[in-house]
């Protein structure tokens, strides 16, 4: 697969000495559909920024096989103009890129995302999930072989974000790269390939099962009549990892017949019930954090 685009230690240090990107090696090829995950202030825009040359890196480097046009970038804020309408922003963003005859491609742009019908709408005036379609729309317009997304669904209700998905999916098949960011582990299965970051630093690669993979073992979901105690009587059976979401409490222990081990979790003191679950992509980004503290302390 070509090379679309590579970094070598990139690194962004702000002014004010914040670290947000350090040492970053990312290397994306043609058919790429890859997902930056992490939690807010991780360093995903600060990435994007510089990907794009908007922020100018600390250090490091980055080499794009292509010229700048074959990337193009959806930022996380809505920022086309309010007081355009759909088409008049495209019409903008078109002479912007010197296209020749765009109304054909912008016809097919806005019909392949549904949002023909509000052409005429003020841009100000949408949705949040139709002006993410019109900033993706925008983004398409050059033709790009990359397609950065910065955050694409973070404040877009689950309906359309499953239509946005299925968007750009096809944008995918129809073979442009694609890297992504999100805040939302469950996003996760929506990529080919996994970047987790946290800290400026990417902590792992790799795709849900490997990362199931990598972790082993079996894990249950306790729910907990007394946490306190739940917790406490559970850590003392040494579980490889354990930790609270929610009202349920989720324990990996190593490699065993699953139903014994239920049996005793609900024999616990503290415990109301528990069943067998999947690793999750959470479990495993805690995996990591986890030993990388162990680590530190070591
Ligand atoms: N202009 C700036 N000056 C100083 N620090 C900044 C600046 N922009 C971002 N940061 C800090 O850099 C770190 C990374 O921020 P960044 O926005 O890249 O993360 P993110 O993963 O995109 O998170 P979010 O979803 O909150 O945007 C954070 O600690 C943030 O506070």
């Amino acid at each position: 697969m070509a090379r679309l685009l590579e970094t070598t230690g990139l690194a962004c240090r702000y002014p004010d000495g914040t670290r947000a990107v350090e040492g970053l090696d990312l290397a994306l090829e043609e058919g790429d559909l890859v997902g930056l995950i992490g939690p807010d202030g991780a360093g995903k825009t600060t990435t994007f920024r510089m990907l794009m040359g908007l922020q100018r890196p600390t250090g490091g480097r980055i080499r794009l096989a292509a010229d700048r046009h074959a990337l193009s970038y959806v930022p996380q804020v809505f920022s086309l103009s309010p007081d355009l309408t759909v088409e008049e922003n495209l019409q903008l963003q078109a002479r912007l890129y010197d296209l020749k005859d765009p109304a054909p491609r912008i016809a097919s742009l806005l019909a392949s995302v549904d949002l023909d019908r509000f052409r005429d709408r003020m841009s100000g005036a949408l949705s949040g999930g139709m002006k993410q379609k019109l900033s993706l729309c925008s983004a398409l317009l050059p033709a790009p072989r990359l397609l950065l997304l910065d955050e694409p669904t973070t404040g877009v209700d689950p309906v359309s974000r499953r239509e946005f998905w299925t968007m750009l999916h096809a944008i995918h098949d129809e073979g442009v790269a694609i890297l992504f960011s999100t805040p939302y582990m469950d996003e996760a299965e929506y990529a080919l390939r996994l970047l987790l970051m946290d800290g400026g630093r990417i902590l792992a690669e790799g795709t849900l099962d490997g990362f199931r993979e990598e972790m082993g073992g079996v894990v249950a979901a306790l729910t907990m009549a007394d946490r306190k105690l739940a917790r406490s009587q559970v850590a003392a059976l040494s579980p490889l990892d354990l930790f609270a979401e929610g009202e349920v409490l989720r324990a990996r222990f190593p490699d065993q017949p699953m139903e014994p081990l239920l049996a005793r979790l609900r024999a616990l003191p503290g415990v109301a019930a528990a069943r067998e679950s999947e690793s999750t992509l959470e479990d495993y980004f805690l995996h990591v954090l986890s030993a990388q503290e162990g680590a530190l302390h070591e």
